[in-house]
């Protein structure tokens, strides 16, 4: 997957949406977990239901790895599913991994060949050493955190080294790396007021943006200055979206979310005249 077709998929659907699959065995509809597999069954029911709103599926690998061998399985199962029925699809490992060069470069193995995800998130406090394996893989994306949703990105990423905040930092520092192009940059939609100063650093990067919904983003906000000529946007939501519901119904609540999401991100599309 390249950005092109990327961006031909946001315009065909009309929709930036990356919907997020925290799949939580205490959430989900309850007669799933009489199946051999709930988690699988119901993201399965959840991609098969949405995959017409959305433009790519996060899967956060704590909400696998908490099940142990059987949450590994599930993960495989569901990239599997989406990169065989569903090719046109981005698909996201947020994994948030990062490490020594030689354990990164395990973790991209992982990832990118074992599991075949198009990208994966990286947290970049280890450096450049630690993010070059992620971007060894040229034809797959590496998604840094740069400014994340939580209270806590204000504990170091806001903070000033010689006079400029570290996120800036973090930025400008990666677009000098080799196969920048392949970098994308997490930036939560709880910080709409940062959206301007990100652009001006990275004007051509796509943008994955956690934090509408659950969290209480605006997308109206986050499009305001986080928009490029390329839509450069990817905007997520898990809980908002994938727990609408917690009956039988549940994969058509979800789409009906889904669904007011879209139309949202339509009129955006329309009013930036993308479409
Ligand atoms: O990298 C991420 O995706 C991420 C970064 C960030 O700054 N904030 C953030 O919420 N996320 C992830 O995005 C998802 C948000 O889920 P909801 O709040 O349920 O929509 C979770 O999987 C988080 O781990």
């Amino acid at each position: 997957m390249n950005t092109t077709q990327l961006i031909q998929q946001i315009l065909k659907k009309k929709s930036f949406l990356c919907i997020g699959l925290d799949t939580d065995l205490d959430k989900i509809p309850a007669f799933l977990l009489a199946k051999e597999d709930p988690i699988f069954e119901f993201n399965k029911a959840i991609i098969d239901a949405t995959h017409h709103l959305a433009v790519a599926y996060k899967p956060n690998t704590a909400f696998y790895e908490a099940y142990g061998l059987k949450g590994w399985q599930a993960l495989e199962k569901t990239i599997n599913y989406l990169n065989t029925n569903y090719p046109e699809i981005f698909t996201i490992a947020d994994a948030k991994r990062g490490d020594i060069g030689n354990t990164s470069s395990r973790y991209a193995k992982a990832f990118f060949e074992d599991l075949a995800f198009d990208s994966v998130t990286v947290a970049p406090y280890m450096g450049k050493d630690s993010v070059e394996p992620f971007l060894a893989f040229q034809d797959k994306f590496t998604i840094m955190l740069a400014l994340t949703s939580n209270q806590g990105a204000f504990d170091f990423q806001t903070q000033l080294i010689k006079n400029e905040e570290l996120y800036k930092q973090v930025l400008k520092t990666s677009l000098t790396w080799e196969n920048s192009a392949q970098l994308m940059y997490v930036v939560g939609a709880t910080k709409a007021a940062y959206f301007k100063e990100v652009r001006s650093i990275v004007p051509d990067s796509f943008l994955l943006v956690p934090g509408v919904g659950a969290q209480g983003g605006s997308l109206a906000e986050v499009c305001k200055y986080g928009m490029n000529t390329k839509v450069g946007l990817l905007v997520n939501s898990a809980r908002g979206i994938i727990y609408a519901a917690t009956d039988t119904n549940f994969a058509f609540a979800a789409a009906d979310k889904a669904r007011e999401l879209q139309l949202e991100m339509q009129k955006i599309l329309t009013e930036h005249k993308f479409i």
